[in-house]
């Protein structure tokens, strides 16, 4: 806006600012000109009047103001001696020589040039801006209890904290600190560079901290006074004196209390709750229990910070060398770095990652602590049934404590650590209310910066924390929950990838961790392969790490006692793991696989469980009963969802038989599942329910060696299930040549290695009879022949 350089003038009290609408009421008697000036132009043209607020009654001294734009005029009827004139502030000015003063009293002005940045030496500017900020952030977290500033101008100030190029305009400080008294925005108006404007910001802040103190001391009696007269105080020197001498036990207490950095309003209460402590009698039984509370509360760390690094290039390198692969998560923490970098106010997502065990879900947030140079604390929150647990207890209660937010926090003696919420799928509801409701609090970005534990009853800023969690499985977290969080999937290890994290992670991990060189032990390929293959059946990789620092264990034995170190070499083979480790263990499924070739009613399928996938044989046999209960067992373990697809993979059996005009044979059948102790669920077993059923009917076993999944619909439409790639990989494991896919399931293949996809048949189908088609010697056309005379079929 173009601003004249003679304007009409007038003096005010209230103070216009830059960029506020200020109501200014004036006498029409006095005013009368300028009332008669605004009410002939208004609407016509811009009206733009001077407007100097008098701080003296000098009115020669009063020279500088802010020029107004009119708005509007207001004349009321019921105060006919006075009119309002609605006025933005646009822009400070100096008052020069005086033209006239009648009719209206108009001067030359000179408008003055907003502050663009910071005066003097760097050193100079860093200085002003570090005691600025302490001052701000003081301000900030005390004004939390009732500021006298408007929740924006509190958030202008943080993001303003963290952006200092916003200070370049003495307008914008302005329109933060409206709260201003007249005489401090006076002075700001009068400031001749932004360094003094931020000086009198600053020591207006770090005034009005106090003032806000002494505020509510007045309204609170008894209360401790502001923590620079503490001792004074407590030795009796100062207003609020307390007479007994000061215990050194009490007094190391109090001085841990001064040097928390507890807010103001927190440390009044534990002031009074000092207080109450030092008259109490040492034999109370209560005296240890508050000592206890406030020592606790004194050293958390209530503005102790772990300066964070963000440096992507570091992290790059600390993540690769911790982990192989993992490049979801990985980019995931890249991202947020890079994000930070740009604008360190804004916080991160809440990660969760989802996978079986052992796929270094928690190690990898341990890493992530480390690139980011953060303290790690964990909270294993399995089997916790508790809200306490999250939001501690009362202190009422008998042996009362934090819960394992503030403990964790606690512990890590900075306010911004990583926690890591392990196993937040196997939390549950207990008697006492729901532990995932507790943590919904600790989660929320809008609660979490005065989150009050129970047992510590005082608000606490976690919002610095950054928090991820792991589970096993997303279908037990609460909806709630993982709706705050950013789910990322990590998927169980091919063989191949196995071996690349032993060789190149867990065994030199290993040997250091023993004190050994790779000089001393050598673990072949093929034994880490043999390893893979017999001794473990995993996703992850933490039964392999386990057997091979068995390895490590059985020659620290034959070095120690042979006492020479240095000398040998022990080369481990597939042979020598037999004296080392205890037998093979997991043939056992290979043998399940193998047995169920050339079987009637057997038929292999896929499944998927938070542990990762298998192959699980299924098995259906006639049973000669009369009673109806009988028509259908099923057995193993199986969940509801399995129940209803054995009864649509009857029904379905059902209807092709009709469909075929091939003749039934009434009889009732029952349904296994073999590792009958482990439960079994999802509808996944669908199309291999049916081809069992199928062999059994048909007295024909299915071709050897091919296993499937896919859920089915009860007009045989064969559809995409969860888990694929853990199922092929549990296939190929266990020397599965054909696998059975749904066609919607096809783009999950992208996942598989490709020298796994070349070893396997992957077929992909959309109906049970191009399965049936695949499983059946001699293909459908057999099933469909009404002369084949060994069909029999359950009555349904
Ligand atoms: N991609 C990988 N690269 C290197 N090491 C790995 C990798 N994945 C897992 N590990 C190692 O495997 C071990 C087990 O990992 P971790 O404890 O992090 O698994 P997890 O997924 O948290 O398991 P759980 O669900 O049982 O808690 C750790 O020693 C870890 O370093």
């Amino acid at each position: 806006m173009d601003i004249p350089k003679e304007l009409p003038i007038i003096y005010t009290t209230p103070i216009l600012i830059p960029g506020f609408i200020l109501k200014i009421r004036l006498p029409v008697d006095k005013y009368a000109n300028i009332l008669n000036y605004v009410q002939t132009n208004h609407g016509s043209k811009t009206i733009l009047i001077g407007v100097i607020p008098i701080s003296d009654f000098d009115k020669a001294k009063n020279i500088i103001g802010t020029v107004g734009l009119v708005k509007s005029i207001i004349k009321i009827d019921s105060v006919p001696e006075d009119f309002v004139l609605i006025m933005q502030g646009i822009r400070r000015f100096k008052l020069d020589m005086k033209i006239h003063e009648v009719p209206l009293q108009i001067n030359k002005v000179t408008i003055i040039e907003n502050f663009q940045s910071l005066q003097g030496d760097k050193k100079e500017i860093q200085e002003l801006f570090a005691e600025f900020s302490k001052a701000v952030n003081e301000f900030l977290t005390y004004s939390r209890q009732g500021s006298i500033l408007t929740p924006l101008a509190k958030n202008s100030l943080k993001v303003a904290l963290n952006n200092p190029s916003l200070y370049k305009t003495v307008d914008y400080i302005l329109k933060m600190f409206v709260h201003l008294t007249p005489s401090d925005t006076y002075t700001i108006l009068r400031a001749t560079s932004l360094n003094d404007v931020m000086k009198i910001v600053t020591n207006w802040l770090k005034r009005e901290t106090i003032n806000e103190n002494k505020y509510s001391k007045s309204e609170k009696t008894g209360l401790i006074p502001i923590i620079s007269t503490l001792p004074n105080a407590i030795n009796g020197n100062g207003s609020n004196s307390l007479k007994e001498p000061i215990s050194q036990e009490l007094n190391q207490i109090q001085i841990t209390i001064k040097d928390s950095g507890m807010p103001m309003p927190i440390h009044k209460v534990i002031m009074e709750e000092f207080k109450g402590l030092h008259k109490m009698s040492t034999s109370n039984p209560d005296y240890s229990v508050l000592k206890h509370y406030i020592s606790y509360v004194a050293n958390l760390p209530w503005n102790k910070r772990t300066k964070e690094t963000l440096d992507l290039e570091k992290a790059k390198n600390v993540l690769k060398s911790n982990h192989y692969g993992m490049e979801k998560v990985k980019n995931k923490i890249l991202q947020f770095i890079a994000v930070k970098i740009l604008n360190p106010d804004r916080r991160g997502p809440i990660l969760c990652f989802i996978g079986p065990p052992g796929v270094g879900k928690t190690s990898i947030a341990k890493a992530i602590a480390s690139s980011l140079n953060r303290t790690f604390k964990r909270i294993s929150l399995g089997g916790m049934s508790h809200y306490s647990d999250i939001k501690g207890h009362r202190r009422t209660y008998v042996g009362a404590m934090p819960g394992c937010i503030i403990q964790a926090i606690h512990q890590a003696k900075t306010n911004n650590p990583i926690i890591l919420l392990d196993e937040i799928d196997k939390m549950y509801k207990g008697a006492s209310g729901d532990p995932a409701a507790a943590l919904l609090e600790v989660l929320d970005p809008e609660q979490n910066s005065a989150f009050v534990d129970s047992y510590i009853n005082l608000p606490f800023d976690i919002s610095q924390v950054m928090f991820i969690s792991t589970a096993n499985s997303a279908d037990k977290i609460p909806l709630t929950l993982r709706d705050r969080m950013e789910i990322i999937y990590l998927e169980g290890y091919t063989q191949e990838e196995k071996m690349q994290i032993a060789e190149i992670y867990l065994i030199p991990k290993i040997l250091k961790d023993h004190n050994m060189n790779e000089l001393q032990i050598t673990i072949c390929k093929d034994t880490i392969k043999y390893i893979i293959q017999k001794y473990t059946n995993e996703s992850g990789v933490r039964e392999l790490q386990r057997k091979l620092e068995v390895i490590c264990h059985y020659i620290a034995v034959d070095i120690v006692e042979n006492g020479d170190k240095k000398l040998k070499n022990y080369v481990i083979t597939p042979e020598l793991l037999l004296n080392i480790l205890d037998s093979e263990l997991y043939n056992v499924k290979n043998t399940l696989v193998e047995e169920s070739c050339n079987r009637i009613g057997v038929a292999i399928g896929m499944a998927w469980s938070p542990v990762g996938g298998m192959v699980q044989v299924i098995e259906a046999t006639k049973l000669y009963s009369s009673n109806e209960k009988d028509r259908l067992v099923l057995t193993g373990l199986a969940g509801q969802t399995l129940k209803e697809s054995v009864l649509i993979a009857q029904h379905w059996i059902q209807s092709f038989v009709k469909k075929n005009e091939v003749s039934i044979q009434d009889f009732c059948v029952h349904v296994h599942l073999p590792t009958g102790g482990i439960k079994k669920d999802g509808p996944s077993a669908g199309m291999t329910i049916v081809c069992a059923l199928i062999s059994l009917f048909w007295k024909i076993p299915l071709r050897p060696m091919i296993a499937m999944t896919g859920e089915i619909s009860l007009n045989g439409h064969v559809l995409p299930v969860g888990g694929v790639k853990e199922k092929i990989l549990a296939a190929h494991n266990s020397n599965i040549k054909t696998v059975i896919i749904p066609e919607l399931n096809m783009k999950d293949l992208k996942k598989i290695p490709n020298n796994i996809r070349e070893d396997l048949n992957i077929i992909s189908v959309k109906h049970l009879e191009e399965v049936l088609d695949i499983v059946i010697p001699g293909g459908l056309a057999i099933l469909k022949n009404p002369s084949f005379a060994r069909m029999e079929i359950c009555k349904l």
